[in-house]
């Protein structure tokens, strides 16, 4: 490899803190302001991901993401401002670090990083940041950070806690070594139904930038086959080691059973979203009765009968509900599920018959629709009567009948 330019007496004052630390000096800055990454979603992660890759002088940055900023993103996505709200994240994101660095190269993606645009921005990349929050994401990601043989820096932050490896490096493992098969689209959470404390992306998304800093300017040790796991209730950080590339993974194994498209122009990517089952989400379902919020305003007008069952954790449900409505969380049905039938009055028995009362209509709701139908679900296979579900939940019920209902 031909060995990078030489400093100029701008970058040399820019970069000093760097140069006189004995783990970088000059060939290790040179490397770093002669390097590509592609940074792939400018949200939480990739915030801090972002502003430090530019601080630090990495030659040409790529950024991809198809989201607009919103307001409820500036508490972890600190790369945007209140002024950017409603424009393009690649845009805010961009403009950011050309502020803190403007004589770095950055290219914008303003669109999401998928099967049709994936192998080519790659390619075009010395490293790839994982920076998303989604499942069939972080495999395409992967797989195409194996087909083109470039290391993929990938971070997660949930709630109050993170984690952070390097997959493809050096013969380390890849994702789907690890993760074969995608987990149960139903036991992934993301921040907009779970939250995040906004810290801890940014924790996690300064640790990424300093593996890519290490893996671009080839010092330190980067974090192949081990995983960090930090928890910010206890300010802990765990490190776990990792199993090694495995011989029969689908993508980096010895027979991979996903043709590399790289090497095999008649070879098609499979379908992520099918993969990872995200595209099996039925909110409109036929096996379960339900109305938009439209129609359940006009019950509540005509004064009808009903119990209304709010779904929702109860931290979200202490933000604000609709009057009227009991709270039972959806987490707790399944064991809960006697106490649920008796306060919904689906055990009532007719004092003069004896026999079940046929019970009042029970309307159920969440924050968009996606909860409320599981728990309907629930509730019709142990053989509740009479279950409704409310379409798109409140912030539905927000956007079509009430703008003064609070959005979170
Ligand atoms: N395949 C993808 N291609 C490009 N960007 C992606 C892809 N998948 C996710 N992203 C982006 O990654 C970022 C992840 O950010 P973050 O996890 O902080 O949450 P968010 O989606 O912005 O917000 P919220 O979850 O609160 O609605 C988002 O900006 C999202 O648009
Ligand atoms: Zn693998």
């Amino acid at each position: 490899m031909e060995d990078p330019p030489f400093l100029s007496n701008d970058q040399i004052l820019r970069y000093g803190r760097h140069l006189i630390l004995p783990a970088i000096g000059m060939d290790v800055q040179r490397r770093i302001c002669n390097s590509s990454v592609l940074v792939v979603g400018a949200g939480g992660l990739g915030s801090p991901v972002l502003q430090y890759l530019a601080g630090a002088g990495v030659g040409r940055i790529g950024i991809i993401d198809a989201d607009e900023v919103d307001i409820s993103n500036l508490h972890r996505q600190v790369i945007h401002s209140e002024s950017e709200v409603s424009n393009p994240k690649v845009d805010s994101a961009r403009d950011s670090c050309l502020a803190i660095n403007s004589s770095i190269i950055v290219e914008t993606f303003n669109e999401r990083f998928s099967r049709s645009n994936a192998i080519e921005l790659v390619q075009n990349y010395d490293l790839v940041a994982d920076c998303t929050d989604n499942v069939s994401s972080r495999y395409l990601i992967n797989d195409i950070a194996v087909m083109c043989g470039k290391p993929d820096v990938s971070g997660g932050a949930i709630g109050t806690e993170g984690q952070l490896t390097v997959y493809n490096y050096k013969g380390g493992p890849c994702y789907r070594c690890l993760h074969p098969k995608p987990p149960p689209p139903e036991t992934v959470s993301n921040c907009s139904d779970n939250g995040v404390l906004g810290v801890v992306p940014g924790i996690i998304g300064s640790l990424q930038a300093m593996e890519i800093l290490k893996i671009v300017g080839q010092f330190g040790e980067p974090l192949s086959a081990k995983l960090l796991i930090f928890d910010g209730l206890s300010c802990s950080f765990r490190s776990m080691r990792l199993r090694s590339r495995s011989p029969t993974c689908d993508v980096c194994g010895d027979k991979p059973t996903i043709p590399n498209v790289l090497t095999d122009p008649t070879a098609d990517l499979i379908d992520y979203n099918e993969f990872c089952g995200s595209c099996h989400v039925e909110l409109d379902a036929k096996d379960c009765p339900s109305v938009s919020c439209e129609e359940y305003k006009s019950i509540v007008d005509q004064g009808d009968e009903h119990v209304l069952l709010d779904v929702r954790e109860l931290v979200q449900y202490e933000i604000c509900s609709l009057p009227n409505s009991i709270n039972i969380p959806f987490a707790q049905m399944k064991e809960r599920i006697g106490e649920v039938f008796k306060e919904i009055g689906q055990t009532d028995i007719d004092p003069l018959f004896g026999k079940p009362v046929q019970p009042v209509p029970v309307y159920l709701i969440c924050r968009r629709g996606i909860d409320s139908l599981s728990a309907a679900r629930l509730l019709l296979s142990k053989d509740a009567k009479n279950v409704i579900n409310i379409r798109g939940g409140l912030l539905q019920w927000h956007r079509t009948i009430d703008s003064e209902f609070p959005l979170y």
